[in-house]
């Protein structure tokens, strides 16, 4: 499944229960309230910083595929978080779920610390 423009005049974001019923298809993501806006959330541990910045390449590439892109978080050098949401609307749409899945499906283990918080 492909991304829509977030544009549309009819996207509006989906309803917490609506989307807690889509939280098994990305399983390894976690939902978050924050400031009213709920958004999906995973966490990486990467091997180094560099390491880091060639996760967000092959990010960024499937983003820009979809045309649709989330936020990019690299702090203390090796910690990834990833969030995704639907900055037009306020709020997670199907789009979210398109993207958070196929970032799941990214063959990223060698970017990856062996003992991470996070099993890929
Ligand atoms: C037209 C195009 O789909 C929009 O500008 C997109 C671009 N990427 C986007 N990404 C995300 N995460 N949210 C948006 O609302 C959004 N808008």
């Amino acid at each position: 499944m492909k991304c829509v423009p977030c544009n549309m005049k009819d996207l509006r974001p989906m309803t917490e229960e609506a989307a807690k019923h889509l939280m098994p298809q990305v399983s390894e993501w976690s939902m978050v309230k924050e400031d009213g806006i709920m958004k999906l959330r995973r966490s990486w541990t990467v091997k180094s910083f560099t390491k880091g910045l060639e996760f967000f390449q092959a990010v960024a590439e499937v983003a820009e595929a979809e045309g649709h892109h989330p936020d990019l978080h690299l702090v203390g050098w090796n910690n990834i978080t990833i969030e995704i949401w639907t900055h037009a609307v306020g709020g997670l749409t199907e789009n979210d779920f398109i993207l958070a899945n196929k970032i799941s499906g990214l063959r990223l283990h060698h970017l990856l610390r062996r003992k991470a918080g996070d099993t890929v």
